[in-house]
């Protein structure tokens, strides 16, 4: 598991390494502005191609005249706080290997912070640098058809309102991004480089402060984003990964001081990665070893979301799945189903009596169960049997407690895990929703972490709020994300019956004896795997059928 920073836990980090005596802020950001550079040749090998170390060279090396016209061209944007400070070391070290490199400061040089502003005198020695306004970008790219890179170093984790006075420089980031390594009509457009944070980005929830609507048209996007230490929260939330392009993630040499004392367990946010040895079996158990989880089924012609959720549960690993079918559906489930087994359950005191059997050790209510059905259910199964017995709640468990959500969390017990996406979380928790969809004016703005945190505590158990960043979060504080971006992107997942799969995950793993957060967790994390094992074209069928390999290349 990694961890995933907020903008106050690394600046606790940085400081309790200055405060050690062990490092200085100016060397952390010489580290920074190298591991910049580093990245960007590390991407794009072919950028480094021919480059002469040129020393730091006098002032006049870097004069318009002393910069011809095929040496490769770098312009670099720096804003008025260290991450600025950290364009200012990127700009000096593409000098140093040659490039012609052009430097523009957003804000007042005489309020830049000490750090930065050290590096912005170094690079006074070496060049100029200019004002940056609203349209000192237009046309550059064009008048300048050998720049290469963009760094875009305005803010990273210290936005803190909205930035909107560049509107132009943004969209001009916007369209180099968005056609940069194409040639066309003799132009070739720069990559865009977001030191840390692409600018505009709250650096904790991953929103562009200040919009409400699509930002893909008109705020900064970078094809890479070296980030320093770890990834923020905002590389894996709502618009980040989009904004963000690639993620490079830079050591500064900070691992040490990760355990600072302000950075309790649960207040820290992870990458939901399981651990494989928990997902063998061993020795001579028999299958009621690996649990018997029981699925509910909807009615007639609405058993198919449950027979995908049993049908993951089973490929999870559960020894044993049964669906509970209404007695008018039995024909239609039990000519599709095999190794799943049936029980007529159509009424709560039939499904109080099937959970008399305390070998059913997980349960799982909610796909195309129907509003009511599920409603007369859920008390039935949070009363009988086995105390506080393992069990997910999804879609329509969830969905029939719309108007009244406090009715399903008096239920609730720890052992409970609710499974709900956007629209369902914003049924069961509306005011959470309503915060979290806000548009946010001011930084650090209200995450999909805190969201997910808020609603376990108030319900009490483990929820898993669905998406490509799925957050999970436990009542104590305990949160991860299962991030399907990048190089583990999943867009096939968004697909009918894909969260109905994910819920049989969930429950089969429960039933092996996976804890809630680990079952939720672990679950989230192989169904990406799946989707990505399978490829383009998947369906919601496929992907039980991936585990067993995506098992075997685990070595489970
Ligand atoms: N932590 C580490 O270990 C390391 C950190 N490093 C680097 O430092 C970066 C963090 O630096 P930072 O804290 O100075 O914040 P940064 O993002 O440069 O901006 C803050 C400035 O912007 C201003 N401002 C904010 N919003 C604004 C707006 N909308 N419009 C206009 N102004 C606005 C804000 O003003 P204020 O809010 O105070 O009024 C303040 O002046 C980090 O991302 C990384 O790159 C590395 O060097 C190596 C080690
Ligand atoms: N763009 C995406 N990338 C990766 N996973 C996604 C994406 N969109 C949705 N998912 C995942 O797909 C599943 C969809 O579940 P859900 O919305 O409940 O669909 P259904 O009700 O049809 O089963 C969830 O696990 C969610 O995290
Ligand atoms: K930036």
């Amino acid at each position: 598991m990694t961890e995933l920073l907020t903008a106050a836990q690394m600046r606790a980090i940085e400081q309790a390494a200055i405060e050690s005596g062990e490092t200085t802020g100016v060397e952390l950001m010489e580290r920074a502005g190298q591991g910049v550079v580093d990245a960007i040749f590390e991407e794009w090998p072919e950028l480094a191609e021919g480059d002469q170390e040129r020393g730091a060279a006098p002032r006049p090396a870097a004069s318009p005249r002393s910069i011809s016209a095929k040496m490769k061209r770098a312009v670099v944007l720096c804003g008025p706080g260290n991450n600025g400070g950290d364009g200012f070391v990127v700009a000096r070290l593409l000098f140093q290997r040659g490039w012609a490199v052009e430097v523009f400061l957003y804000g007042n040089a005489e309020k830049l912070p000490s750090d930065a502003r050290v590096n912005f005198e170094r690079w006074l020695e070496l060049g100029e640098v200019r004002a940056l306004e609203a349209r000192s970008l237009d046309g550059y790219a064009e008048d300048n058809p050998n720049t290469k890179i963009a760094i875009d170093a305005l803010f990273g984790t210290g936005l803190s309102r909205p930035f909107h006075s560049l509107a132009g420089v943004q969209m001009e980031l916007n369209y180099w991004e968005a056609c940069s390594g194409r040639e066309g009509h003799g132009i070739s457009f720069p990559y865009v480089v977001a030191i840390d944070v692409v600018s505009g980005i709250c650096s904790d929830s991953g929103k562009y402060l200040g919009v409400d609507d699509n930002p893909y048209d008109y705020c900064a996007m970078a094809n890479l984003t070296v980030s320093f230490h770890e990834r923020k929260l905002c590389h894996v939330l709502h618009h980040g990964p989009r904004g963000s392009g690639q993620i490079s993630v830079c050591d500064l040499g900070l691992k040490r001081f990760v355990r600072v004392p302000n950075l309790q367990p649960n207040d820290r946010v992870f990458s939901s990665d399981p651990s494989f040895y928990s997902l063998s079996k061993f020795g001579d158990q028999n299958k009621f070893g690996s649990g018997h989880a029981l699925i509910l089924s909807g009615g007639p012609v609405q058993t198919g979301a449950a027979r995908l959720s049993a049908r993951g549960a089973l490929r999870i690993g559960a020894g044993l799945v049964t669906l509970g079918v209404p007695l008018a559906a039995q024909q239609e489930v039990a000519a599709q189903v095999t190794a799943i087994m049936l029980k007529p359950i159509e009424t709560p005191d039939d499904l109080t009596a099937v959970l008399q059997d305390s070998r059913i050790n997980a349960l799982c209510l909610g796909p195309a169960l129907g509003l009511n059905r599920a409603r007369r259910l859920v008390a039935a199964a949070l009363d009988a049997g086995l105390e506080a017995r393992p069990t997910v709640f999804d879609a329509d468990a969830l969905s029939a407690f719309a108007d009244e959500p406090s009715a399903l969390f008096e239920m609730l017990h720890e052992n409970c895990v609710l499974t709900p996406h956007g629209g369902e979380f914003a049924r069961l928790f509306p005011d959470i929703a309503e915060k979290l969809n806000a548009v946010p004016t001011k930084g650090p703005a209200y995450s999909k972490v805190d969201a997910t945190r808020k609603a376990a505590k108030r319900a009490g158990c483990v929820v898993l709020f669905k998406g490509a960043a799925t957050v999970i979060a436990a009542p104590d504080g305990r949160c991860s994300i299962n991030s399907a971006h990048y190089e583990r992107s999943a867009p096939w997942l968004a697909t009918a019956g894909s969260g109905d799969v994910l819920a049989g995950f969930i429950t089969g793993l429960l039933a092996r004896g996976f804890s809630p957060m680990q079952a939720a967790e672990t679950a989230a994390w192989l169904h990406v795997e799946c989707a990505l094992k399978f490829g383009p074209g998947l369906i919601a069928e496929d992907i039980p059928e991936q585990l067993p390999a995506v098992f075997k290349d685990l070595g489970v």
